[in-house]
């Protein structure tokens, strides 16, 4: 297909403006198995988008199709406004990966890691030691730089691949689990890195299994499913996807359970826990009919919980056993 075919984001001005990412049918098996069976993927460029999906669902697969280190069986790519398989150098000068496969080399140091990346990219020697001074201190290694990078924290490791990263200046960084591994704290730092990444105007595709990293950090998300977007959009959109809000009432006493449970239409029993659970979308007005039709009949719950979807609900929903069939993406967009 000519690249023209190809979506392009409409900007404020009515122009078009080509997307940092687009994918049309990616397909990729290996032996009998298929693992990507038709990604489409739109990404705007500015913008953060993850991938999310649980162990083996394929993401690092998409992110070697995209970065050219693999090709596709079949399908279309384009990345930076270059196809992957017709112009892999264009795609590669664009932008930057880092991720499960570290360019991080242990046996020297983050400094010396820095400066041959300088050295790859052709840099003039002083513009590459400023660079690399720059990025260290930027993601506060200065003090470890000249320390092998085999002694550095799992924190430290993924800063130092992510700084190696941006020697190059890449204006779409792939991001593959970029805290898988990290404790809360080096996680949060990350993520402020990559706040920062984007708002000098980089383009961030990051592949996660945590919803909250995408929740956090994503403009759009999608699903991966059995080698399929089974949904996309952004947190909101998909948390409207299902169903699942509601109201639980508990009780102490089995009189009370029993005659909420008469009193209260649509309601679930868990007779074991004594606790009823409603339909809701947890709103104020929804709330109050609960609570003025519970006064009517005299009764007073021990306990009263709102349940609002979350990603964990479309997660699961998405992904999990005997999950919903994959919805077409013009539902959420
Ligand atoms: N070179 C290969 N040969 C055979 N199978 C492969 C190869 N690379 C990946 N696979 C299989 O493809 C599937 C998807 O792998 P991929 O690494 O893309 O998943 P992922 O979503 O990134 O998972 P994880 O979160 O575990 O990294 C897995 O079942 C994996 O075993």
């Amino acid at each position: 297909m000519p690249s023209s075919v190809m979506p392009t984001s409409s900007q404020g001005d009515g122009h078009a403006s080509p997307p940092a990412v687009s994918a049309l049918g990616l397909r990729k098996s290996y032996g009998d198995k298929t693992v990507l069976d038709g990604i489409d993927l739109h990404i705007p460029a500015g913008s953060v988008f993850a991938l999310l999906g649980p162990n083996g669902a394929g993401k690092t697969t998409v992110v070697k199709i995209l970065s050219t280190l693999i090709s596709a069986d079949s399908g279309q790519a384009q990345v930076a406004g270059h196809d992957v398989a017709a112009s892999p150098d264009g795609v590669r000068a664009a932008i930057g990966v880092t991720g499960q496969f570290s360019a991080v080399d242990g046996l020297i140091t983050g400094e010396e890691n820095m400066f041959l990346m300088a050295d790859l990219h052709h840099l003039p020697k002083s513009e590459g030691r400023r660079v690399a001074a720059d990025l260290l201190e930027r993601f506060d290694l200065t003090e470890a730089a000249k320390k092998p990078a085999s002694t550095y924290s799992g924190g430290m490791k993924r800063r130092l691949d992510l700084a190696m990263t941006l020697v190059g200046d890449p204006r779409i960084i792939f991001l593959d689990e970029p805290t898988t591994g990290l404790d809360p704290r080096s996680r949060h730092n990350m993520w402020q890195i990559i706040r920062g990444l984007v708002s000098d105007g980089v383009t961030v595709f990051l592949t996660t299994q945590y919803l909250e990293e995408a929740d956090e950090l994503a403009d759009r998300i999608a699903v991966l499913s059995d080698g399929r977007i089974a949904a996309q959009g952004t947190a909101d959109e998909l948390k409207r996807l299902i169903p699942g809000g509601h109201v639980r009432l508990r009780f102490e006493d089995p009189r009370g359970y029993e005659a909420a449970a008469t009193a209260l239409r649509d309601v679930t029993r868990d007779d074991d826990a004594l606790a009823l659970q409603l339909p809701s979308d947890g709103s104020q007005r929804e709330l109050r009919a609960i609570l003025d039709r519970l006064d009517a009949a005299g009764i007073e719950a021990d306990e009263l919980t709102v349940h609002t979807p979350d990603l964990d609900d479309v997660f699961f929903a998405l992904t999990g056993p005997g999950s919903v069939p994959h919805q077409p993406k013009e539902n959420v967009r």
